[in-house]
């Protein structure tokens, strides 16, 4: 059967990191109201032939001492950034971005979420330069702009993920 394309066997574990409020839970799944992720959560998303395990992690301040219990298990990390409070939260945003790509090899989608509530259009490179400082390309890192409400983006971030994580197997 030369045309079947078998889903993906080895599903991809998947983490997803970034600040309370910040929409990880409504990423994974839209259509709930979500209480504050208070102990990891656990469930699996199927997209084209590509199955992902995700790990919904809560990012209260108090909560994310575990999130580098996560990391060394994970080949995939989405890191959620409510685009909405984004200055105010660059401070600690920076601390915890920092302390991932330090560790973490494998690839990391920074979504700048919740994009339905912007009025103006702004631009990814001017948002980037303020989380990162050095001014070196690095090709396991993207950034996105999305709404997980609307499901705006969320497509692409899954599919780039993906095709990342096929490279990795080349
Ligand atoms: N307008 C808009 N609201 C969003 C979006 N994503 C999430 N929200 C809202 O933001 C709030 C927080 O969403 P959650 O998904 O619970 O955020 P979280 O990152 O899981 O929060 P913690 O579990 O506490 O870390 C909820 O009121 C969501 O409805 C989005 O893309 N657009
Ligand atoms: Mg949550």
């Amino acid at each position: 059967l030369p045309f079947f394309n078998p889903p993906s066997s080895t599903p991809l574990k998947t983490v997803l990191l970034g600040l309370q409020n910040s929409g990880k839970s409504t990423f994974l799944s839209p259509q709930t109201l979500h209480p504050p992720t208070l102990r990891p959560s656990t469930s699996t998303l199927q997209i084209g032939r590509r199955t992902f395990t995700t790990i919904d992690l809560g990012g209260q301040k108090n909560l994310r001492h575990i999130w580098k219990d996560y990391t060394p298990k994970s080949s995939i990390i989405i890191f959620i950034i409510d685009i909405t409070t984004y200055s105010t939260s660059l401070p600690s945003l920076k601390n915890e971005f920092t302390q991932i790509t330090n560790t973490f090899e494998g690839p990391i989608a920074v979504c700048y979420n919740k994009i339905d509530l912007m009025t103006s259009s702004p631009s990814i490179e001017e948002y980037k330069k303020m989380l990162i400082d050095d001014e070196e390309d690095d090709e396991d890192i993207k950034f996105f702009f999305t709404s997980g409400l609307k499901g705006e983006g969320v497509k692409d971030v899954f599919e780039w993920l993906g095709e990342k994580c096929d490279e990795g197997l080349e």
